[in-house]
């Protein structure tokens, strides 16, 4: 039987620390692909500097990340190609429009699409059609996040990074945000959205871990028609970012 290709998100036994505060204190996940993995956690647990491992931007003392098989330290720009990564507030070209701004990404990143492909992944992506040719400078932020990831979306990335993404979006917009999501991983990507939204995590995600001081305290897996018990996940996080406070 052929071997499983490994998950295309991995962390293992990571530490890092900043001078003597230890940031990640041996804390492994693991994303597969096609799959939803919320990360949650108070203030300071962690969380940004776990994405950041994955992006190649810092080293862990001890441990390994993997990135589609690559490892970020080693090889980031290797890693990056095979990323997506949406930070809390998506930075695009405000004086280009949505089909300019795609098309100087992709470009960018040397997978260059013509206008039908863009057009159509935009389509796909819920942004609706008057928007396409507009500047970027009157853009919600939902409509952003929509721009980026049809960018994501044309590149094929294995991987989609998302810090904070529904921070801001109002509920129409996070349940558009949260089924776009569900289309970018039922293609087959693996997605690690950092949050404080328990609900949008709820929602959308197949795995929820609870990270605390570096580390992993609780994960659960979605299950069943209600996916998650809300009153315990509350409990759970509620608990972690008193701890935090
Ligand atoms: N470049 C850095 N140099 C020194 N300390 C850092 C650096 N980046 C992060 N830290 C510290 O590491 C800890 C974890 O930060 P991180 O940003 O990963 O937390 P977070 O879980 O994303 O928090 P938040 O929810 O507030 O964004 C914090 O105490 C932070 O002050």
């Amino acid at each position: 039987m052929p071997e499983a290709a490994p998950a295309p998100i991995l962390l293992d036994d990571v530490v890092l620390s900043y001078g003597s505060h230890r940031v990640l204190d041996r804390l492994s996940l693991t994303v597969p692909a096609a799959s939803v993995y919320a990360l949650l956690g108070g203030n300071g647990a962690g969380k940004s500097t776990t994405l950041s491992v994955l992006l190649g931007f810092a080293t862990p003392e001890r441990g390994s990340a993997r990135v589609a098989g690559i490892d970020p330290s080693a090889g980031a720009d290797e890693a990056r190609r095979r990323i997506a990564y949406l930070p809390e507030n998506v930075a695009l070209y405000e004086h280009l429009s949505a089909v300019e701004n795609a098309d100087y990404l992709l470009a960018l990143s040397g997978t260059p699409r013509s206008r039908a492909e863009i057009v159509a992944a935009f389509d796909a992506a819920g942004l609706q059609e008057r928007a396409w040719d507009q500047r970027l400078g009157g853009f919600s932020k939902g409509m952003r996040q929509k721009v980026a990831i049809a960018v994501a979306l044309l590149r094929e990335v294995p991987v989609l990074l998302l810090d904070e993404p529904t921070s801001g979006l109002d509920p129409r917009a996070t349940s558009d945000f949260n089924r776009l999501l569900a289309a970018v991983r039922d293609r087959g990507t693996a997605v690690l959205m950092v949050t404080h939204d328990l609900l949008s995590a709820a929602d959308v995600a197949d795995r929820i871990g609870f990270l605390d001081a570096g580390r992993i305290v609780e994960e659960v897996a979605a299950q069943g028609v209600e996916r998650f018990d809300l009153r315990a996940l509350h409990a759970r996080f509620a608990a972690d970012t008193v701890r935090a406070a």
